[in-house]
Order: structure tokens, then sequence, then C-alpha cells
């Protein structure tokens, strides 16, 4: 009989070439050891509040009201609920078409597009229009529709970072691209080099591929690494040079660990270089309330913003928008909330600020207990984490594990992380999942473990390091 459609052997081949080792063999295998009764820590995904973070008060106040609108009648509503939340609550209702059970526009409520263009403006000092933003559920889907307006074939190809998080392979593969790969230099605190840039375009070109777009991801996921403006500045200047639009993941801006490179976004930077530069260089910026103090990752709010694209192709990916028919109302909600945030003198203030500022300065310590812990481990060196929430070690595997490993069938890093999760239920992604040069290998966890647990966490983690070591050292 035929293969029916649903077959593995008649499926989209681009499907079957999709990874994602976010949620790959080492996360299957945790749940598994989960079900067998195995204390797991699921350190794998950047999920603060499976991690225990508590969410922010205010938000949930907000949307519990905009959720349960009949709460905004009862008498007592104000006993349990303070008076900005029912403003915000009765502010984002008269922005819905209905209630939160309704569609909204396809590009999301244009009160909460104008509520991010104002953010924009107010953080970069340039203007923003709502038109070109467009809410979307979670950053991972604008990614997508943008990608997949980019690709045409497997002759267009993206530059990708490597490591890199694998939303962006995975994407290119499943719409049938070509991924790119630009190397980020560990040695250089994951800094990147033009001259690799423009190597690798030319490498591709050479191969008849026509390199598209690059992306950028700042703060870093998994290395963490923090953007100058100088930086910024080369890669829009590189891109101007070779044709290319700049996809600018910016989700963990709230995550900076450092003082020394303090978040700058690449529309700010493009905007002062002025013309030609500003007003040719097609930028598309990504934001989310999965990351920064909000983590409010099963929400599914995000944005992009499009910057120097031609109304006709905006118009296209608003077509294409269209079909999804509206993005996650609630989750506009949370975004809305997050760009325009309590000011000071608001009863719910000082609240939102002592929460939020908590969040930060405990992931601020957590970053540093992390990197500290893992550079006193034999044979691991890590670069500190200046943003995003992923701690990225070098693990320096002995030739004898690197034997084993290939003795079990496994990728050496997947071998070790696979150990380290049996050893200790301390769930990590293999470095392999994320891209790396040949020969060299990493683990990447998050520093989202309760800060009261780190010590131990790390302590645990160094033990096993220490005996894997002893077991496979020449
Ligand atoms: C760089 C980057 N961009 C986009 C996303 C997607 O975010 P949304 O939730 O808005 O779709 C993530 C999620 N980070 C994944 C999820 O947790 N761990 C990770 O590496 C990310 O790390």
């Amino acid at each position: 009989m035929a293969p029916r459609a649903l077959d593995y052997e008649s499926l989209n081949e681009n499907v079957k070439k999709v990874q994602y080792a976010v949620r790959g063999e080492l996360y299957l295998r945790a749940s598994e050891l989960q079900k067998e009764g195995k204390k797991i820590i699921f350190t794998n995904v950047g999920n603060p509040h499976a991690l225990g973070q508590k969410p922010l008060t205010f938000p949930r106040q907000v949307v519990a009201l905009c959720q349960a609108p009949f709460l905004l009648d009862d008498p007592n509503v104000g006993l349990l609920f303070p008076a900005d939340a029912i403003a915000k609550a009765k502010h984002y209702l008269a922005m819905t078409t209905g209630g939160l059970g309704a569609y909204s526009d396809s590009r999301g409520m244009p009160g909460v597009r104008k509520e991010v263009a104002d953010f924009i403006e107010r953080r970069d000092g340039y203007p923003s229009d709502p038109e070109l933003i467009f809410l979307t559920d979670g950053a991972s889907k604008g990614v997508m529709q943008i990608l997949s307006t980019i690709i045409r074939g497997e002759s267009d190809g993206v530059l990708v970072p490597v490591p890199q998080y694998p939303l962006y392979s995975a994407a290119i593969s499943l719409f049938g691209g070509s991924l790119v790969p630009y190397y980020l230099e560990e040695t250089e605190n994951w800094g990147l080099d033009v001259n690799d840039l423009r190597q690798s375009v030319a490498q591709a070109r050479y191969k008849g591929i026509t390199v598209k777009a690059m992306v950028i991801i700042n703060p870093g996921n998994p290395t963490g690494q923090c953007l100058s403006e100088a930086n910024l500045r080369e890669i829009l200047r590189f891109c101007y040079q070779e044709n290319l639009a700049l996809l600018g993941d910016e989700v963990y801006q709230q995550n900076i660990y450092q003082d020394e490179r303090p978040f700058i976004s690449s529309r700010k930077v493009l905007m002062g270089m002025g013309p030609p530069i500003s007003k040719e260089v097609q930028l598309v910026s990504f934001h989310t309330v999965s990351k920064g103090y909000w983590g409010e990752c099963g929400q599914r709010g995000g944005y992009f913003e499009m910057t120097n694209i031609p109304p006709k192709t905006v118009d296209e990916i608003y077509k294409v928008a269209s079909v999804s028919l509206s993005p996650n109302v609630p989750a506009q909600i949370f975004m809305g909330l997050m760009v325009n945030p309590l000011k000071p003198g608001n009863i719910s203030y000082e609240q939102f600020i002592r929460e939020s500022k908590g969040i930060i300065e405990s992931l601020r310590r957590r970053a540093r207990m992390m990197t500290d812990g893992f550079n006193s481990c034999k044979n691991v060196i890590c670069n500190f984490t200046e943003g995003a929430m992923y701690s990225f070690p070098q693990i320096r595997l002995p030739p004898k594990a690197i034997e084993a490993a290939k003795k079990a069938g496994k990728v050496p890093d997947v071998f070790y992380c696979l150990k380290l999760l049996e050893a200790t239920g301390i769930s990590t992604v293999p470095g392999s999942g994320f891209g790396q040069k040949e020969g060299v290998f990493h683990l990447r966890t998050t520093i989202l473990p309760a800060e009261e647990e780190m010590p131990e966490i790390m302590a645990s983690f160094k033990k096993f390091n220490n005996e894997f070591m002893e077991q496979y050292d020449d």
C-alpha cells in the first residue's frame, strides 16, 4: 500500500531535518528519570517560573481582572485589587473588541502596539511607528514568520552565530534555506570578528548561496555576551556593505549582569549612524515577555519591529499574519504592561520595583556563582554570563572520555551530559545542540535554579566532574 499522508516516509523532508536540542535527548532522558522518581533539576530551558521564580504581582492582578471583568463590578473588588490594577484592567479591556475572548487585529491591538512604539522611543530616543510593530505569540513566532518571508529555497542563506539558539537552525531547516555559520570567539569572550563574517559570506556565495540576512542574539544565548555599541556599528556597516538584512534578537535586553556593557538596541545604533546606513539597512528586532524579570514564558507574548522595510513587504507580512487570525490576546496585555510599566507615585510602583529589582539582582549573583563554580572545576573553563540567563562552560574532555563516548555511540558532550544527569539529576543541554568549533565541547545550563540551592548544585557538579575526570584522565 502507498504510504499514507502522515506516514514517516511521506513527510516533508524539511520537517525531518529540524533539530531542537533544548528539548532533545537530554531532556527526554531527564523526563524518564523523573518518572522513575529521580529528583531532576531542569536547567535545560530558560523557564524561570518552572524553577521557582514568582511572577510579578501587578501584571497578574491586571490580567486576572481582564480575564474576569465581572470582578470589576463587584463592590468588594477594591479590597482585593489595588486601584491602579483596576484602572489598568479597564485601560486594556477598552482596547479589546469584546474582551479577551475576541480575536484582535492580526498585528495585535493598536493600543498595545502604540505602547510598544512609545517604549522604543523612550529607550532609544528615536521615533517608532506602531504600524511597523507586530505582536506575536512569543518571539519564536515572529522569528519564524520573518525567516519564512525571507527564505525562498535552499539557495537563500542566513548568517547565524555559532553557538546559536537552535530556533534559528530549526527554522532555516523547516523553511528549506541554508544556514551560513559565523563563529563567535570564546577566547574573546564570544566576540565576533567582521573578517570572519566576510569570509563566511564569501564562502557561501562561492557555493552559489545568496546570503540575505544576518542574525545577532544580543545578549547571547547560549553564550551570554553583550554587544557593545562599537560592535553593533561594525555589524550594521557590514550588513550595509554586503546588502544583508539584520535580525536583532533582543529578548534578553533586561537580563544584564555587568555594568561595562549595558544593553543598547540595534535600532538605536542604526538610527545614530545616519544616512545612508540608517536609511538603507533593513532591520527586524525581536522582544518577548518570556525573559527579563518577567519570565512569563507560558503567556506567549512577543513583538517584532521593522525598520526600513518597504510597505509592500509589510503588507505581505500582515497578509500572512492574518492567516493565523490573532496573536494571543492576554499575552498582548502582558506585553503592554511590560513596555508601559508603573510609574513613581502609582500605588503598586514600590512593590513592582522591589520584586523586579530583586529578581535581576539575584540573577546577577547567580550568574557570578555559577561562573565561579564552573571555573573552580578541573578541565572546565567558563566565560562570565554578561547577560541572558545561561552559563556555557567549556568541558575539556580527556581522549579516553572521547573514546568512551564513541564506543557508546554518543557525541562526546552528550556522553558527558548524560553521565552528569544520571549522577546528579542536573539536566543540561550539550554544547553540540548549539554548534561549536570542531573538537571543543560545552554544556549549557541556565542560571535559574533558586539562589539558595546554587551552592549545593555547584558542589554536586564539582564532585561529579572530578570523579569523571579521575576516571578518564590519562
Ligand atoms: C535567543 C532567543 N530568542 C527567542 C526565544 C523565544 O522566546 P519566546 O518564548 O518569546 O518565543 C528564546 C527562548 N529561549 C529558549 C527557551 O528557554 N531556553 C531557551 O534557550 C531565545 O533564547
